[in-house]
């Protein structure tokens, strides 16, 4: 799914309004009556609704809810939040339907003191400001935020569109922005739902499709993307029934250390279960055992250290290795990073590049610039500032994300709830799969072993990515589902992915 910018979601208005053709009008009674079905499907006509609107567009959505809502049954309290002298065209138009329809109960707020005293039990809906946000709201008006905020604990709050005050493609860090319990937006995810800086504030979100052109959505390019199954079809590819092991590609994973062979083992078994071909670990002595026993269908090569992988940059060219994943628990010990650094004078293939691995990387910036093109990285927050800085906020860190990736030429991933994966060509994608289940050790490891198994396979670099975070994710989900969030292990994932690929693609 494209995630567009304020500016084109306008433009997909304007041309959904000229080629459909439809009147704005009648759009936003379109998109207000998606919001009054939804609204009518979750709560009851007994419980009082409290309406407040801005004088935008926002702030008509909510007129025409008032007015459906009511011809329903519901009572309806209408608050106009008086901002500005002007209104919107539409939003007059609307005023003046419900006056003539309705005309009990609408009241205008001028400052805070004409804020209504609410009963118990009662929904407010927040039609403030939509996508027409472009600055922090201040002075009373972000008094009446902070009111609505003070009594989301007695009442749900439903956020039309966006939470009023945050701003639909950029950072609102530090504003006054409304915490809504759910968030029914039009058409499309915005970017602002997907930044963690944003977790506390928009809640459940419920896309609601309102007919926009699929012209306009077909044609338009974006820069940004939520994975969804579409995309997902397109990518996966089913095997040939007259393929064999070699089709699937020979993968090195080398991974684990004394202490930390749990990291290798999890890592391991994802990349099998990934499909791989054949899997070879480089491991520390003190590792093999621990491998042959509990991943009999992984190969080891046992490397001349009891403890660390110090030897790993010998005998590639005779294996003939698809790919490296490399880091799950290798420590970062000066040996591993002679030997990473001579493993990366000879090897120019892509590679996954996790954990530890990312860490040498960050101490020894020069081994950053010797990683091949096309390589995946997959730092979580923390190793992503070690290796390229702190931002000031999420939409900056993505931005920084996005321009390593395009300079370096290199896919790297920025893990969370919606996992930011950045390509070279300055796309980025999100992934919805996942809970907070996998915020759990050897979850990360399980994603080096799968995206290391979907390139031994012949994905390129970017459907792995994005295929792999997506598997990684649905697998978690099935996992929570049999085992709770609590309860479930970096293990549970692997085990769930036979089900991530039966069901999830
Ligand atoms: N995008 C679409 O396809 C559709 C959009 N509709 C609605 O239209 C909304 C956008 O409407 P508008 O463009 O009128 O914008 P908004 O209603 O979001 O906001 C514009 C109003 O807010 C005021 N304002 C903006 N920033 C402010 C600030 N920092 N402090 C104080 N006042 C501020 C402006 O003066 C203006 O009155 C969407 O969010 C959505 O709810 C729907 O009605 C129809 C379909
Ligand atoms: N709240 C969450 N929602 C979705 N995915 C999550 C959540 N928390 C963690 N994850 C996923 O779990 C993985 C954790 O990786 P990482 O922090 O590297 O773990 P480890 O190093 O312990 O193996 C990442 O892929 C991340 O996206
Ligand atoms: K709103």
């Amino acid at each position: 799914m494209k995630i567009f910018s304020a500016a084109q979601i306008r433009e997909a208005d304007q041309y959904t309004i000229q080629h459909e053709p439809i009147s704005s009008a009648d759009l936003m009674e379109r998109a207000a009556g998606k919001c009054a079905e939804w609204i009518e499907d979750h709560f009851s006509p007994t419980q009082p609704v409290y309406i407040f609107c801005g004088k935008g567009n926002n702030g008509g959505d909510g007129l025409v809810i008032s007015r459906l809502l009511q011809e329903h049954g519901y009572t309806v309290h209408t608050c106009i939040i008086q901002h500005s002298p002007n209104a919107s065209a539409d939003h007059t138009l609307k005023l003046q339907q419900l006056r003539e329809a309705f005309p009990a109960n609408i009241t205008e707020i001028g400052d805070l003191s004409d804020f209504p005293g609410l009963p118990d039990n009662a929904i407010i809906v927040d039609a403030l400001f939509g996508t027409g946000m472009s600055r922090p709201v201040e002075g009373w008006l972000a008094g009446v935020i902070h009111r609505i905020n003070d009594l989301r604990s007695q009442h749900t709050v439903i956020a039309i569109d966006l939470p009023s005050g945050m701003i639909a493609d950029t950072s609102s860090n530090h504003f006054a922005v409304v915490k809504a319990h759910y968030t029914l937006s039009f058409e499309f995810y915005k970017l602002a739902f997907l930044l963690p800086e944003n977790a506390a504030l928009s809640g459940e979100v419920h896309i609601l499709p309102i007919g926009l052109s699929p012209d306009y959505i077909l044609h338009t390019p974006t820069r940004y993307h939520l994975t969804d199954r579409q995309i997902i079809r397109t990518i996966y590819k089913p095997r040939d029934p007259f393929s064999h092991k070699g089709t699937y590609g020979h993968a090195l994973l080398i991974a684990g250390s004394y202490g930390k062979m749990g990291a290798a083992v999890l890592s391991a078994r994802a990349c099998i279960r990934a499909g791989v071909g054949l899997l070879s670990c480089h491991l520390p002595k003190c590792g093999y055992e621990i491998m042959q026993i509990s991943e009999p269908c992984a190969m080891c090569i046992p490397d001349k250290d009891t403890y660390f992988n110090t030897h790993f940059h010998t005998g590639l060219a005779d294996a003939r290795y698809k790919v490296i994943g490399i880091g799950p628990g290798i420590d970062t010990q000066p040996e591993t990073a002679r030997s990473f650094e001579q493993l990366l004078h000879s090897w120019q293939q892509p590679m996954v590049i996790d954990a530890d691995a990312l860490n040498l990387l960050a101490k020894n910036p020069k081994l950053l610039q010797l990683v091949p093109k096309n390589s995946i990285l997959t730092p979580h927050p923390k190793e992503f500032e070690r290796l390229f800085g702190p931002a000031p906020n999420d939409v900056e860190r993505l931005a920084l994300l996005s321009k390593e990736a395009v300079s370096r030429h290199l896919y790297i991933l920025l893990k969370g709830r919606y996992t930011a994966m950045a390509c070279p060509d300055g796309s980025i994608y999100f992934n919805p799969t996942g809970n907070p289940g996998m915020a759990t050790g050897g979850s990360g490891d399980v994603l080096t072993g799968i995206l290391t198994g979907l390139l031994a396979q012949g994905y390129t670099s970017k459907e792995a990515l994005i295929l792999g975070v997506w598997l990684h994710g649905y697998a978690g989900d099935i996992a929570a589902a049999e085992h709770s969030q609590e309860a479930m292990t970096a293990g549970d994932i692997i085990t769930g992915l036979g089900q991530a690929f039966k069901e999830g693609i």
